[in-house]
């Protein structure tokens, strides 16, 4: 899906929502459990209830691969199933050396190849630009490169003041000529160097960025680096983030979100109305939406 369809998709629905599609088997309703493949049953049942309100859908891929071959089955049934005017998301958060890089890329967008081919890939910035440019060679695919994340442990390396004056050293050999290096003189976080370099290897139209609801009140400042990016907002429900404060300094003017929720929808509830438990909040998630959508204008 391009970035034209996924606009139009926010509008048609009036919906920024991804479902985070993250199937625990020790929460899953013990009915299902009795299912030959319960996991696959579990995201059917809970796409069918919630695809009227969502825009994206987001499989996080370690509760698939922590099951072997099964859980890749699943995995697979899964992607297959959600509708075809919904994003996909493969939650994977992959990056590694060039040609590495470029067997994952294949593993989750090559349908010929490994059965599956999501829209987008979830990707570590860590290793830089080899290791992202591989997810970008692939035609029409996107690239959702962590930035500034929801987790406490977000402040151990994405919040680090960036000061070349103080952190180079000309005698430091890094194995790369510096000119590769990109430097400047402005202080930055490490978080605000990702976003900003990594606009040199991919448009808005291919590349988006994570940044946690818990985080909203520096989506200001990442709004001055990337005005109309896309984001992938993960952290409102359980861990806590508001939807108001995303939207209030987040939202632009063809909505760049996509809001995250995962427990809190899936598992709405443990028993027999899970699917319907799921809808629900998924509605009233919606309807949220909705209204921010007219308060900015968009729709
Ligand atoms: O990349 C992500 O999706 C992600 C980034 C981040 O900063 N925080 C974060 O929670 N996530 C993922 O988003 C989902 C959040 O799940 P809930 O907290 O249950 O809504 C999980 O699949 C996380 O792995």
């Amino acid at each position: 899906m391009n970035r034209t369809q996924l606009i139009e998709q926010i509008k048609r629905k009036k919906s920024f929502l991804c479902v985070g599609l993250d199937p625990d088997l020790k929460k899953l309703p013990k009915h299902i459990l009795r299912e030959p493949d319960a996991i696959f049953e579990f995201n059917k049942r809970l796409i069918d209830a919630t695809a009227p309100y969502a825009v994206a859908y987001k499989p996080n891929i370690a509760f698939y691969e922590a099951l072997g071959p099964r859980g890749w089955n699943s995995l697979q049934r899964t992607l297959g199933y959600i509708p075809k005017d919904c994003f996909t998301i493969a939650d994977a958060k992959r990056g590694d050396i060039g040609n590495t890089s470029s067997l994952y890329a294949q593993a989750f967008f090559d349908k010929g190849s490994s059965g599956m081919s999501f829209d987008s890939i979830t990707v570590a910035p860590y290793m830089g630009r080899d290791s992202v440019i591989p997810f970008l060679e692939f035609k029409d695919k996107w690239v959702i490169l962590l930035a500034l994340t929801s987790n406490e442990g977000s402040v151990d390396f994405q919040t680090m003041m960036m000061n070349p004056k103080l952190s180079r050293n000309d005698d430091d050999d890094f194995g790369l000529s510096n000119s590769q290096v990109v430097l400047d003189n402005e202080n930055e976080y490490l978080f605000e160097r990702v976003i900003r370099v990594s606009q040199q290897w991919g448009g808005n139209d291919r590349l988006m960025y994570v940044v946690g609801a818990t985080q909203a009140p520096m989506l200001q400042q990442i709004r001055k680096l990337a005005p109309e990016h896309f984001l992938l907002i993960p952290g409102v429900g359980a861990q806590g983030g508001s939807l108001e404060e995303v939207c209030k300094y987040g939202m632009t003017k063809e909505c760049g979100l996509l809001v995250n929720a995962s427990r809190s929808i899936i598992y709405a509830s443990s028993g027999i109305d899970f699917a319907q438990k799921a809808g629900e909040e998924a509605k009233r998630m919606q309807q949220e939406m909705e209204q921010q959508l007219q308060a900015f204008k968009i729709i």
